[in-house]
């Protein structure tokens, strides 16, 4: 379809045109042109992308095919462009081109140059009081903290401590408050740490607690330590992979025998019902307001179910059989090359009908006692726990599936971590549903990846 806006190439092309079938090439013809204003023919050549077919009208109009790269010379109008495609070249409607393929593809260069872990970014947001306050807010995180120090305050005595990514330094304070170690380092690579600084004075702690700005694989440590404590978790366990960092520093700092604080870590998986997610998102457009917005769901699935949903808070309810445990990660153990991809499998036997909507996942670390025998501390992130600032994450299938008490789902999560942006992963759930009746015996499978973001 060639609206009327595109037969009247304006004279300027013609001129141009001729010139370069007279074989002078754009460089020659500049100083036969007076065109109006100099800067078009020394703009540099951009690279656009065809958003469609265009079959030229008269002998000098390009014809193009959807996807095509067009290189632009100029453009003299915003209607019509001067541009090659293929050796060819002649004007070509501006509409019909986007250039954001192309500078995509130019973005895509600038962002190889970017720091494959974002770290001005991810710093920059910690050197802002929100995240803090939202982790300092969480009670149940905080004070399983809290606990850990308490019930280990008489072994701690004498101990040299490292708090890795100690943000406002908390835990630093906890173990000065309620312990008596002789150097509790605390290792902050944002600007928070100046201000960290101030709150270790303003606590009367300078005596116990070095702050130390930096990060944690960078900075160098008068001595070795006997315990290592960091609050590393991110969104499904591992989104930000501060645990490299940890792992990193471990290897670097920790005595032989020294102890890991959390000394492990599990991520745990349930099939549930999100009836209120997909009312919400994908419902909402069978009839808002009377009318049909069915042909909207393929872009709700897109926009809203492709990405995992953070912070989802599900109830115990939702969980449509007991929970299973995927990854057990040993802190001790874990390496960091490990971290590139994290298989788990699972067998869940469904105890009651309903819709199967996604999978949640939360996770649990454990704090083992500094006493051998002693008890081990542990903060629950799901959903029978009070809640975290982490809260759940909810991956939601394309489309929901009827479940029955006695079927099963069985399959595997793999966590493929990004080898480009090395905060990020993909989660990959393949699933099949059992479904045994008297008469048959049916088996769906299915299988998604969600990226975690990139
Ligand atoms: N996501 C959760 N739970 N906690 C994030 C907590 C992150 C805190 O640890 C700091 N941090 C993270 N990685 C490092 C590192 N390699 N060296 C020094 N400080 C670091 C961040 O700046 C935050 O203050």
């Amino acid at each position: 379809y060639i609206s009327s806006e595109f037969t009247d190439a304006p004279s300027y092309f013609v001129k141009r045109f001729n010139l370069f079938l007279s074989g002078k090439t754009a460089g020659e013809s500049k100083s036969d042109m007076q065109t109006e204003n100099e800067e078009e023919e020394d703009a540099s050549v951009e690279e656009y992308v065809a958003l469609t077919n265009y079959t030229g009208s008269g002998s000098d109009q390009l014809s193009f095919s959807s996807g095509d790269t067009l290189l632009v010379h100029s453009k003299p109008s915003s209607e019509w462009w001067w541009a090659e495609l293929k050796g060819d070249i002649g004007y070509v409607p501006a509409s019909y081109l986007r250039q954001d393929a192309a500078a995509a593809a130019a973005e895509e260069e600038e962002e190889e140059d970017e720091d494959p872990w974002q770290d001005e970014e991810y710093f920059g947001s910690y050197g802002k009081l929100r995240l803090h306050l939202e982790m300092l807010s969480d009670k149940s995180r905080t004070e399983a903290y809290r606990q850990v120090i308490l019930s280990n305050s008489a072994s701690l005595r004498n101990k040299v401590v490292i708090d890795l990514g100690c943000g406002t330094g908390i835990i630093s304070l906890f173990c000065a408050q309620l312990a008596q170690p002789s150097e509790v380092f605390a290792v902050e690579a944002s600007s928070m740490a100046e201000y960290t600084r101030q709150l270790v004075k303003q606590n009367g702690c300078e005596a116990v607690v070095t702050v130390l700005q930096g990060r944690a694989e960078e900075i160098e440590l008068p001595e070795r330590v006997d315990v290592l404590v960091s609050e590393w978790m991110g969104n499904c366990l591992l989104f930000e992979f501060m645990v490299e960092s940890v792992l990193v520093a471990r290897d670097r700092w920790l005595k032989e025998g020294g102890v890991m604080w959390p000394s492990s870590a599990t991520l745990t998986l349930v099939p549930c019902q999100a009836n209120s997610y997909y009312a919400e998102k994908m419902a909402f457009w069978e009839q808002p307001y009377g009318l049909d917005f069915t042909p909207l769901q393929p872009l709700a699935q897109q926009e809203f179910f492709t990405k995992p949903k953070f912070s989802h808070l599900i109830e115990p309810d939702d969980c449509l059989t007991t929970p299973c445990d995927v990854l057990c990660l040993d802190m001790y153990t874990l390496q960091v090359k490990d971290l590139e991809e994290i298989k788990g499998q699972f067998h869940f036997c469904l105890e009651k009908s309903g819709v199967f909507h996604g999978f949640t996942a939360w996770f649990t670390v454990h704090f083992e006692s500094l006493e051998t025998g002693g008890a081990t501390v542990e903060l629950n992130t799901g959903p029978n726990s009070e809640p975290t600032h982490w809260k759940q994450t909810l991956f939601m299938l394309d489309r929901p599936v009827s479940v029955f008490a006695g079927d099963s789902i069985s399959g595997n999560i793999l966590l493929r971590r990004n080898s480009v942006w090395r905060r990020h992963m993909t989660v990959t759930l393949h699933w099949s549903i059992n479904s045994s009746t008297e008469e048959t015996d049916t088996t769906q499978v299915g299988t998604k990846s969600f990226p975690m973001w990139r």
